[in-house]
């Protein structure tokens, strides 16, 4: 008998989850003998719930929320052993994950996905004691990211990131960064730190194009310069997916990475979210979890059918 949980964060996607819960249900129920609807109402009980589901062997787990429950799903599962496979549809303003791997971004075609969805292997990292999914990010800019509220992001969404952005604009100074990373280290001035899983990073599908959600790497980018007038000179090679050749940028690909800053306080998003304080170790669990994708998705030949 196979049995999936749906844990469901009521307050994401500008509160709008309540509305697709029986949808998702029914879908699911076509693949799983059983499925239990578990509902959040506080920060961590998605991660609870997951933990819980791989304790009682469930062989799914599909989380319905914004980035910040799909990373407290992906921290339940990620320290058991024996893992459920995990699956989600997006209800929130970024979605890299989503963007990465093709899942509709619409909530009802996301559910719809799943019913002839098929596993697809996807690394999972740890900052600290904390594992993500998509990517982290330290400096000034970033630090304004953490500012936006959760009551910012039910009213205004992606704009309220974008406005808590354009005002770090105004205070990128440069910090004193130090990286080690498999093959060598950076010892420079920086004003932002990128470090991601996906080739999606804030909602731009051509961050690093390089990027494959199982390619066990982390797509470690250092902008040593980040005024407006740096910035729009790097959007051009954004939209090409050639930031990594850009002028003022560093890229590497690496397996570990340690982070420290002198001056600043500095902590650091993790998945959009903030995340644990400077200095920082990092490490990638390669296909640490198996993902629901479309079927027919890009990269065929890591998916299976499962189910
Ligand atoms: N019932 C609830 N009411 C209010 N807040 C909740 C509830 N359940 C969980 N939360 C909190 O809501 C936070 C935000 O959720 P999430 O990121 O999934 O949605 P979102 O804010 O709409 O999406 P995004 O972050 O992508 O914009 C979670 O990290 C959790 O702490």
């Amino acid at each position: 008998m196979t049995k999936a949980m749906l844990v469901v964060n009521p307050s994401s996607g500008k509160e709008k989850a309540e509305g697709y819960v029986d949808k998702a249900e029914k879908t699911l129920l076509k693949r799983f003998d059983e499925v239990e609807v578990k509902r959040t109402e506080k920060g961590g009980d998605a991660t609870d719930f997951a933990s819980h589901a791989a304790e009682q062997n469930f062989d799914a787990v599909i989380a319905m929320g914004g980035d910040g429950t799909l990373n407290e799903v992906i921290n339940g599962l990620s320290i058991h052993e024996s893992r459920p496979a995990f699956g989600f549809i997006p209800l929130g303003t970024v979605n890299d994950l989503a963007r990465s791997t093709g899942i509709p971004l619409k909530p009802k075609k996301a559910i719809k996905m799943l019913e002839t969805a098929v596993l697809r292997p996807m690394d999972v990292g740890k900052i600290e004691e904390h594992f993500f999914m998509n990517v982290l990010a330290v400096g000034m800019i970033a630090q304004a990211v953490d500012q936006v509220s959760v009551e910012q992001k039910t009213k205004f969404g992606s704009i309220a990131y974008f406005v808590e952005g354009l005002k770090a604009f105004n205070r990128h100074e440069l910090l004193q960064f130090k990286l080690d990373y498999d093959e060598g280290n950076f010892d420079g001035d920086a004003a932002l730190v990128v470090a991601g899983l996906t080739n999606s990073v804030g909602g731009m599908e051509n961050w690093a194009p390089d990027a494959e959600i199982d390619d066990g790497l982390l797509h470690v980018f250092v902008l040593t310069k980040l005024g407006l007038f740096d910035a729009a000179g790097m959007l051009p090679q954004l939209v090409k997916g050639t930031l990594k050749n850009s002028d003022g940028v560093e890229y590497v690909q690496t397996k570990h990475l340690k982070i420290d800053a002198s001056g600043e306080d500095l902590s650091v998003n993790v998945d959009g979210d903030p995340g644990p304080a400077l200095p920082v170790e990092i490490k990638v669990f390669p296909s640490h979890l198996n993902l629901f994708v479309p079927e027919g998705g890009k990269k065929k030949k890591s998916f299976f059918k499962a189910f």
